[in-house]
């Protein structure tokens, strides 16, 4: 399983190398990191841009460089891994069939993370024909991240839209709800401290409840109240119903893109 050669440590490597540590998941030791915009002082502990001739000790090889330079990124890499390195890719949209060719056939899993790994409350969506590399890639997410592995690789584009994007969303969404109280008269430092806070303690409602969000939606709700009457302009015609299903088939399709 380790050392763990991670290829690419920019947001998303760099929030499960913060998981992993707070979880304790792996010694920071074990980590050998590639990238070559990070600085020698970066992930303290970790082996940094080693010599290329030192990459055949890692085990597992995470590869978290962008999907549109993952094949110029990767390609002095290969010749000096082990042949039996397992390759664990979250890259979005590109194809396990042509990262294990690239990689010279060996075993590959995909990977679709959320940044909140950093925090250990993840999500992941996995896939992996071959049963070694999915083990590699549950035991690097399920320290960080609630892991549902996927039946087939075709899903990854929808777990990419509803989970691995997902997170953004919900930000932009909590953005809009900010600036719209502060439109409604609020001070916009008020407005977003509100805002904030709600969301927080209604999203830790939802965990904590163990309530479907229906059912949550209609506690707020009173028949003929003031949440009846935003829910009918943000649930009605061009609201969630028409606009989540537009957004997720955007995501979906650039995601296919990705893969080439
Ligand atoms: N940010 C997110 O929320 C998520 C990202 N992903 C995937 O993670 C991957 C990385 O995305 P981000 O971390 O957001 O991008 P990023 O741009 O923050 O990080 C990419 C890192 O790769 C490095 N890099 C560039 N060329 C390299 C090379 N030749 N060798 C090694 N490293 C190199 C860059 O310096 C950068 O630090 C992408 O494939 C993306 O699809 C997947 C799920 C969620
Ligand atoms: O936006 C992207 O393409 C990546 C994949 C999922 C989240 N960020």
């Amino acid at each position: 399983m380790t050392p763990i050669l991670l290829l690419g440590a920019g947001r998303m490597g760099g929030a499960l190398v913060q998981g992993w540590r707070e979880a304790g998941a792996f010694a920071t030791a074990d980590l050998i990191v590639r990238d070559p915009n990070i600085s020698p002082g970066a992930f303290r502990g970790a082996v940094i841009n080693p010599p290329l001739e030192t990459l055949g000790a890692a085990k597992t090889v995470l590869l978290a460089v962008k999907p549109q330079i993952w094949r110029e990124a990767v390609n002095d890499v290969v010749p000096h891994l082990a042949p039996d390195a397992v390759i664990v890719s979250i890259a979005a949209g590109v194809r396990a069939a042509d990262i294990s060719e690239t990689f010279e056939g060996r075993r590959v899993a995909r990977v679709m993370p959320t940044t909140a790994v950093a925090i250990g409350r993840g999500a992941a969506s996995l896939y992996a024909e071959d049963a070694e590399a999915l083990a590699r890639a549950q035991a690097l997410f399920e320290p960080v991240a609630a892991v549902s592995v996927l039946p087939n690789e075709d899903l990854m584009h929808a777990a990419t839209a509803v989970s691995g994007s997902a997170p953004a969303y919900l930000y932009a969404f909590v953005e809009a709800l900010e600036a719209a109280g502060a439109a409604q008269g609020l001070d916009p430092a008020e407005s977003a401290r509100l805002a904030r806070a709600t969301i927080i303690g209604a999203a830790a409602l939802m965990e904590q409840s163990g309530e479907e969000p229906a059912e949550l939606r209609k506690q707020v709700t009173s028949p003929g109240g003031t949440t009846a009457a935003a829910l009918a302009v943000l649930m009605g015609e061009g609201g969630f119903g028409d606009l989540l299903p537009k957004a997720l088939a955007a995501a979906v399709a650039r995601s296919k893109e990705l893969g080439g």
